[in-house]
Formats: C-alpha cells, sequence, structure tokens
C-alpha cells in the first residue's frame, strides 16, 4: 500500500523536463545569461560576471516551475567548441540563439554560424529564439536593426548562391522559419528582458510537446 500511494504521490507531483541549449558565438554572453537565469530563478545566486570566463565545454543550470523543469546547456562559442554543438541538437526542446548586439565587426560571422545552426535537419521542428543581447550597452542595435541585418545578410548569401548554382538552393522550412522568427533584445548582465525570454521558452515548450503528442 505504503509503495501504491508513493508512485501515486511521484506520479502526482513529478515534473516534466525539456532541455534549452544555448548557442552563440564566443564571447556573445551566453553563459552570464544563464548564470542572471540562475539568479532570477532559484534560490542559488549564478556567478557573477567577474567570476565568468570563456567557456571551454559546456555549463548546465536548471530551473524549476510547479510542473516544469527547464534545463539550459550553454556551450561553448568559440570556433574549435562549435563541433561538440550537433550532439545536443536530438535531445533539446528549444534554442536560444545568442548575438552581441554591440559588435558589428562580428555580425556576418555570427549570422554564418546562425545559419548553420538552422540548417542542422534535428531541430527544423524545434523552437527557435533569437536574443539580441548586451541592449544596456548606448551603441547596441536595436531588435529591428537586428532582424533586418540578419535579413539583409541572408538575402545576400542567396543571391551569390543563385549566382553560383543558377538555382535556388533554399528550402521552404528555413524561409518560413525566418520568415517567423522571434527576436527579442535583452541585457544579460543586467537581466533586462530575462525573464520575457524565458516566458517564451516556457510556453513554446509546452505548445510544441502538445503538438507531438497529437501527432501533428
Ligand atoms: N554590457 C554587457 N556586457 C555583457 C552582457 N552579457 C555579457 N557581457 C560581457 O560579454 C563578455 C562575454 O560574456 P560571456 O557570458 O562569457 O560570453 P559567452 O557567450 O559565454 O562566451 P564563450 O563562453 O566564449 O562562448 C563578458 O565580458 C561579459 O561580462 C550584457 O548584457 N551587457
Ligand atoms: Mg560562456
Amino acid at each position: 500500500m505504503y509503495h501504491l500511494l508513493k508512485g501515486f504521490h511521484e506520479y502526482l507531483t513529478r515534473k516534466e523536463e525539456f532541455s534549452v541549449i544555448i548557442l552563440g558565438l564566443d564571447g556573445a554572453g551566453k553563459t552570464t545569461l544563464l548564470e542572471k537565469i540562475k539568479t532570477l530563478y532559484s534560490d542559488t545566486p549564478g556567478l557573477t560576471p567577474d567570476k565568468i570566463a570563456p567557456t571551454v565545454g559546456q555549463n548546465m543550470g536548471k530551473i524549476a516551475f510547479s510542473s516544469t523543469i527547464l534545463k539550459f546547456w550553454d556551450l561553448g562559442g568559440q570556433r574549435g567548441i562549435r563541433s561538440i554543438w550537433h550532439r545536443y541538437y536530438d535531445d533539446c526542446h528549444a534554442v536560444v540563439y545568442v548575438i552581441d548586439a554591440q559588435d558589428r565587426e562580428r555580425l556576418s560571422e555570427g549570422w554564418e554560424v546562425f545559419d548553420s545552426v538552422l540548417s542542422a535537419p534535428q531541430i527544423l521542428g524545434v523552437p527557435l529564439l533569437l536574443l539580441a543581447n548586451k541592449q544596456d550597452t548606448p551603441d547596441s542595435l536595436s531588435v529591428e536593426d537586428i532582424r533586418n541585418d540578419y535579413e539583409d545578410w541572408y538575402r545576400h548569401k542567396l543571391d551569390s548562391t543563385r549566382r553560383t548554382y543558377g538555382s535556388d538552393h533554399e528550402n521552404d522550412h528555413r524561409q518560413e522559419r525566418i520568415a517567423s522568427l522571434d527576436v527579442m533584445g535583452i541585457s544579460a548582465l543586467e537581466g533586462t528582458g530575462v525573464r520575457g525570454a524565458v516566458d517564451w521558452l516556457f510556453i513554446r515548450v509546452q505548445n510544441s510537446r502538445r503538438r507531438e503528442d497529437q501527432g501533428e
């Protein structure tokens, strides 16, 4: 009887766990974001910015809601480390791509890498959020600027692909995805916009789980 009750209690109080991967170039602010999420959502505060070093490998942090756990994987963004990202694609429920909105010099490198993430077949149907980080800096690009910059970059890429191959090699899914891409502005350092981003993830992982359940 005890085991039956215990099992029932566990069933009732069980929390569903979803994995979110945080990607982006080195220096974009991924670890600062993860640590800020920990500070905002858990009892143990995350590391302060002065304690954060470039990530060699990965960091993980979990936050719990009443019936849901979001498990964040912050992956190192340095060129040599990006080759491990794909190992996380199969099991993730959402992807966050962080852009340093202040670093104009590296925007196209950031889009290059973002594009390779978008083209991974494993994450085709996975919710994807683009974050324009460092909005606290006076010269950072706005959400609108970031979206336009990406769209310009993408159009440019399509044009050069057409010139090389003489036809449009882009698949429709990718174009649809870009058209419906959500972009949010945050400051991982100050925490502005971070709750909004977590809310977005929370809702989107639940919704896509429901669609899976219905076999859509
Ligand atoms: N002004 C400002 N600086 C930020 C913000 N987020 C991160 N930074 C700074 O950007 C630098 C890089 O931050 P990290 O969080 O280590 O970047 P990362 O994306 O984890 O980098 P890798 O681990 O190398 O992939 C640090 O000096 C941070 O303090 C932000 O919102 N505003
Ligand atoms: Mg890091």
